[in-house]
């Protein structure tokens, strides 16, 4: 179409699908899921509809199928042309997003349906909460109130283990946080044992900034270990409505458990739940989500636009 007066075509480095044209895309995945398969995926998340699964995440888990293809075929020719084998290097697919956009679940659907391809059927799930710094250290720093902000998590800790993963070492351990006691768990750990994918989920994955409370500023970005980056967006009034239907699940289930940091929540009439979570959405994930977490949304190779009932209306893939 042509331009007229003070029309102005805006350059997008994004190609962007409605839902039905992304939809549509299903033709062109070779593999179909039984029902079995079905059963498992449902139980990953009882909430996920089975119809998403099917016309979102299938197309997009044979895009990254032919992208990790070419990225193996790729480091076959460099060590054909060396003469050597090298090391088996996993591909590396960053979440990004904010607290309670869906990161978890997604990450463990795009687990669960890439593992069935035979090209890469190992796939690791790593979430950076790991790398949170313990309370008693969030303690000492006054910052408490900062979780989830980029001055709470050990970047260069996370940096060092992404570089461990992407130079091929045998096994690499990851720490562990638990949103049960809301801390790392010193007992626990993952080991990455050379998987053919990792996905690497957080709020924090797609960030520059270079604070690192005060050390030397390191000159390496956590993105730049991705093969490919995910940001799973959503206008913020559901996102919110998400954060406290979730607030209000975990009260009648896990805050139940008296190791449950939140234990002293489960007590909370419905309503007194709502104005909690609210108050902690405010001053918490929505002041990181304007200030940290949507400015590194146009960062991301791919970007999943949800509305009502996490049903993906838009998907956007980055042409450059
Ligand atoms: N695709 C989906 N369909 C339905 N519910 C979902 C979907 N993704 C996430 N949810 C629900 O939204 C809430 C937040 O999801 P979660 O994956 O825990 O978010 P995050 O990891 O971003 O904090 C949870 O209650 C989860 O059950
Ligand atoms: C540790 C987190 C930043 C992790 O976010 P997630 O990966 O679950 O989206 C978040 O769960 C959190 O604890 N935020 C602090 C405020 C709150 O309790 O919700």
């Amino acid at each position: 179409m042509g331009q007229t007066g003070t029309e102005k075509r805006t350059f997008s480095p994004y190609i962007k699908f409605s839902r039905d044209e992304w939809r549509n895309l299903r033709k062109a995945t070779p593999l179909t899921l039984t029902e079995a398969e079905l059963e498992t995926l449902h139980g990953l998340n009882e909430q996920v509809s089975l119809t998403e699964v099917e016309e979102i995440y299938l197309p997009l888990t044979r895009l990254l199928n032919l992208y990790v293809g070419a990225t193996q075929s790729l480091y076959r020719a460099t060590h054909e042309f060396l003469g050597d084998t090298g090391e088996k290097v996993p591909y590396i697919i960053g979440i990004a997003g904010s607290v309670a956009v869906g990161k978890s679940t997604t990450a463990r659907i795009i687990q669960a349906l890439l593992s069935r391809w035979p090209n890469h059927p190992k796939v690791d799930l790593v979430t950076t909460d790991g790398f949170l710094y313990p309370n008693r250290e969030l303690e000492r720093r006054g910052i408490m109130h900062r979780k989830g902000f980029p001055e709470s998590y050990d970047t260069r800790k996370l940096i060092h283990f992404l570089a461990d993963v992407k130079s091929g070492k045998p096994e690499v351990i990851a720490p562990v946080y638990s949103h049960l006691t809301y801390d790392i768990v010193a007992s626990e750990q993952i080991v990455v044992r050379q998987p053919d994918i990792v996905i690497l989920e957080g709020v924090n994955v797609l960030q520059t900034s270079r604070s690192t409370n005060g050390a030397k500023p390191m000159n390496v970005f956590v993105s730049d270990f991705f093969d490919f980056s995910i940001y799973v967006d959503a206008q913020e009034a559901l996102i919110r409505q998400w954060y406290i239907e979730r607030f209000q699940k975990l009260r009648e289930t896990a805050f139940r458990d008296k190791l449950s940091y939140f234990h002293r929540y489960a007590s909370l009439t419905v309503e007194e739940a709502n104005q909690t979570a609210l108050r902690i959405w405010e001053e918490i994930n929505a002041k990181n989500l304007r200030e940290n977490i949507l400015p590194t949304k146009q960062r991301a190779d791919l970007i999943l636009q949800k509305g009502d009932h996490h049903m993906v209306e838009q998907v956007y893939l980055r042409k450059i």
